[in-house]
């Protein structure tokens, strides 16, 4: 025999009660089938509502003529109970008072219809049931609104009861109430009807408690909050009372220690998806423990301080008897080894209630400054890991402080595995996700914000969409992203931008700030953000230290940001210091070549390196290997290399020789030389004339720079091309390096001479190489290996 159960949710609509009726069908089919049923939807508070407004001698008869009038009583006789409610409320009305035993009995109204509805109609449907009034064999005491039942009394009314019943009847019982050896209506107080369910199924030996809810099981955290909670498939009797304990809400402790007795399973079910296997509760072991997140909110933290506290016995005492003596529950408990004070939390609803109850207690106290505080923070929740203990409590905090979210206490339990960690209640949804991404070995969530989408954005953006889900699949890692901004609009979405993202843009996009943007990842709780910039602009470079401060990583192809002053330089990683954030940058120097880290790697071990020269730029890299050996006008090549993608946005960055300077200095930087842009010996290849005048004009004339560029080719020695060199001299022990770049002329054969398309080659010397410097080279321009090379920062950061 199985027992099954039916929230007030699984028979809140029509859709839903033809699934109950359908469920119950295919069960009876299978096996000899008790039910069990709470109110329908929403009834319990109806009549609460009606029952309040009785007592306040407010227009109570409205809502209970609504009441009557619903859907579901038409076709049924409910008189005797609508008479019942009728002469109950007036009642209350007429006296102004709604005791606890009236109540009881205007509730149990509830179920005792839900059970006469579903009767009616399983009987209509050919299913043959009677409606059961549990008050007939579930003894209680009189504790009106949360009665003790007496179990062994109650477990033989209740075999004798069934043993009565009609065989191939289904009984539709009432959850919830019972009544007391004189008789009178009681109820069991929360998640009673679950709880009548489990003594069913343990006085009748049932061989599964079947509830049905409203979701597929219990899940690792409550999937409203956490998009990719996973459901449980099984737990563990001991399991699901941490969880109850830790307020999952389909379960109670109550519930589970009735099955206990003769280990009867309790399976979670959905009544809209009954296909689903849900959530097996049983005696039987499972593998890994639990892991599971829940979360309460709507919790105050007390904080309790005083300097006379130290040694003095029973301050303690006073403070929990004083709020016992409220009848005020007492949730996370901290006190320091310094005794000085003590943090605790309650329910928001009693805060105020525990404040005055402690400032009577400790009136005196208060008034010789040996206690020197009683004060209360609102809005906290208590984010509770089931199944953790220290040992692994590393990632999960890191991960916390690492997007901003400073536990204000965090508690473990010295037996079994919980930690538990207050936060703001702001914080709350974000530091779930960032908590569950951890722990779960599901995809960790990055949520990327990207600022520039022409030709490398654009292909980044391009590139992340195409792989996300391989890369979700390799590597747990989920990249959501969320905004996608140029100088002027920003497309913003929390659940993330899709392929159409061109289309999207134009239609969607808004004029915006960066605090929009950050903003906007704090309402929607977005975690493990990183702020891509991928613009050539030094304005954009005035957000980096709002977004690090807002807890952005920072990742970015533009080269503004490591070139400006040295003074912005040492702000920036101070502050990425402070709030344990990062910044990539690989692309700013050899597009996709794996430079800077390998500089940074060679100067961390101690590696002196004095000399770094080659050609830094890949798109004069480009223009001259074509230039030297072609009969081509100089304006022609150049125009190619811009078509490519090479050049900057405006290409007289790379002629005026700026960005091979950039690029130097940005080494240089990596190898702590103090240098400033204005200190780098540069030669500027673009002719005055050209210098002043705005980009499009440039654009439209850059057959202007024919002439000067054919001379310098004129003038070459037979056998020699045309580079463009940059080359850096430091050492461990200066202040500063001499950086310099210059139009050279180099034997054809000779490894710069050799260069073809758009390589750079980068000759790493260092003390321990001597003569025979690292050399690295390859593409040192175009849009694909820079978005490649960028995306490379983003996984470096995921995995962090
Ligand atoms: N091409 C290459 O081989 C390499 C390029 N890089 C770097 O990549 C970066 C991007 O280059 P590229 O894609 O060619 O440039 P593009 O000109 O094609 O794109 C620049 C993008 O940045 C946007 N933008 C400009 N100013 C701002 C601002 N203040 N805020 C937000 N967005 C802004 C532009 O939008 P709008 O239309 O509104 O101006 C545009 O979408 C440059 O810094 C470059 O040095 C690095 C290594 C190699
Ligand atoms: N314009 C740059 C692009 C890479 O930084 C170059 O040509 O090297």
């Amino acid at each position: 025999m199985k027992v099954l159960k039916f929230g007030g949710k699984s028979l809140a609509s029509e859709h839903t009660f033809k699934n109950v009726i359908q469920i119950i069908e295919n069960k009876s089919k299978e096996s000899e089938i008790v039910v069990v049923v709470s109110a329908i939807g929403d009834t319990t508070d109806i009549l609460e509502n009606i029952a309040e407004l009785a007592k306040n001698n407010q227009d109570y008869q409205s809502t209970f003529n609504e009441f009557k009038e619903r859907v579901y009583h038409k076709d049924i006789n409910l008189e005797a109970e609508f008479q019942l409610l009728s002469k109950l409320f007036e009642g209350v009305s007429l006296i102004e008072d709604c005791t606890p035993k009236i109540k009881d009995l205007i509730l149990s109204q509830g179920e005792i219809i839900s059970s006469r509805v579903l009767a009616k109609q399983l009987n209509a449907a050919q299913l043959r049931s009677v409606s059961i009034d549990s008050r007939d064999f579930i003894i209680t005491d009189d504790s009106f609104g949360n009665a003790i039942v007496d179990e062994s009394l109650s477990k033989s009314k209740t075999q004798n009861y069934f043993n009565e019943l009609p065989l191939k009847i289904i009984p539709i019982v009432t959850g919830f109430i019972g009544a007391t050896q004189k008789g009178e209506t009681t109820t069991l107080g929360r998640n009673g009807s679950n709880y009548t369910a489990a003594l069913l199924s343990n006085f009748l030996k049932a061989e599964e408690l079947q509830n049905y809810t409203h979701v597929d099981g219990i899940f690792t955290a409550n999937p409203d909050w956490v998009k990719n909670a996973q459901k449980i498939e099984e737990l563990h009797f001991e399991e699901a009372n941490e969880l109850a304990n830790f307020g999952a809400s389909i379960l109670h402790a109550k519930t589970i220690i009735p099955l206990l007795e003769n280990s009867t399973p309790l399976r979670i079910l959905n009544t809209l998806n009954p296909k689903n296997a849900g959530t097996l509760i049983s005696a039987k072991a499972t593998d890994n423990g639990i892991k599971s997140l829940s979360l309460q909110s709507d919790v105050s933290l007390i904080q309790f301080e005083g300097r006379g506290l130290l040694g003095i016995v029973g301050v303690d005492a006073r403070v929990f008897t004083s709020l016992a003596n409220e009848g005020i529950s007492i949730g996370v408990i901290s006190q320091g080894s310094s005794e000085r004070g003590l943090g605790f939390t309650v329910k928001q609803s009693e805060a105020d209630k525990a404040i005055k109850a402690l400032q009577k207690e400790f009136e005196k106290d208060l008034y010789t400054k040996d206690v020197s505080g009683i004060s209360l923070i609102d809005d906290i929740a208590v984010l509770s890991i089931i199944g953790q203990d220290l040992s692994t409590f590393d990632k999960p905090y890191a991960a916390l402080v690492k997007n901003k979210i400073i536990p204000i206490l965090f508690n473990n339990t010295v037996t079994g595995k919980n930690v538990s960690i207050l936060v703001r209640k702001h914080e709350a949804k974000k530091a779930l996700n960032v908590i569950h991404g951890q722990i779960f070995g599901v995809a960790k969530n990055i949520n990327l914000a990207l600022f520039g989408h022409g030709l490398v954005g654009g292909t980044l953006i391009d590139q992340i969409l195409a792989t996300a889900s391989s890369i979700e699949k390799k590597k747990n890692i989920r990249l959501n992203i969320f905004a996608i901004g140029n100088s002027k609009k920003v497309l913003l979405n929390e659940n993330g931008i899709g392929k159409n993202w061109r289309e999207d843009i134009k239609a969607n996009s808004e004029n915006y700030q960066i605090q929009d943007v950050i903003r906007f990842a704090n309402e929607n709780h977005l975690e493990n953000l990183i702020a891509i910039d991928n613009t050539a602009s030094s304005s954009f470079v005035d957000n980096y230290i709002s977004l690090v401060q807002s807890g952005f990583d920072l990742i970015s192809s533009n080269k503004i940001g490591n070139t400006i002053s040295y003074s912005f330089y040492k702000e920036l990683r101070e502050t990425l210091k402070r709030n344990h954030k990062e910044y990539l940058y690989e692309t700013n120097v050899g597009a996709g070549l794996p430079l800077i880290d390998t500089i940074k790697l060679l100067h961390l071990s101690g590696e002196n390196i004095t000399k770094i020269k080659g050609v830094f730029s890949g798109s004069l890299s480009y223009i001259f290997n074509n230039f030297s050996i072609q009969d081509r006008p100089f304006s022609t090549v150049l125009q190619e290399a811009i078509e490519k993608g090479y050049t900057e946005p405006d290409p007289r960055e790379d002629l005026s020789g700026n960005d091979v300077g950039r690029k130097l200095l940005i080494l240089a930087r990596e190898l702590d030389l103090k240098n400033e842009f204005q200190e780098i010996k540069i030669q500027n290849l673009i002719p005055e004339e050209l210098q002043a005048i705005d980009t499009p004009a440039f654009l439209k004339g850059l057959d202007k720079l024919d002439s000067y560029f054919e001379k310098q080719k004129q003038d070459l020695v037979p056998g020699t091309v045309l580079r463009y060199v940059g080359e850096l001299n430091g050492d461990l022990q200066e202040e500063k390096g001499f950086l310099e770049t210059k139009l050279i002329a180099v034997p054809i054969n000779s490894a710069l001479g050799q260069l073809k398309g758009s390589d750079s080659l980068f000759e790493i010397y260092t003390e321990s190489y001597g003569d025979n410097p690292i050399i690295i080279q390859g593409a040192g321009a175009g849009a694909a290996v820079t978005a490649r090379g960028v995306f490379g920062d983003i996984l470096r950061l995921a995995d962090k």
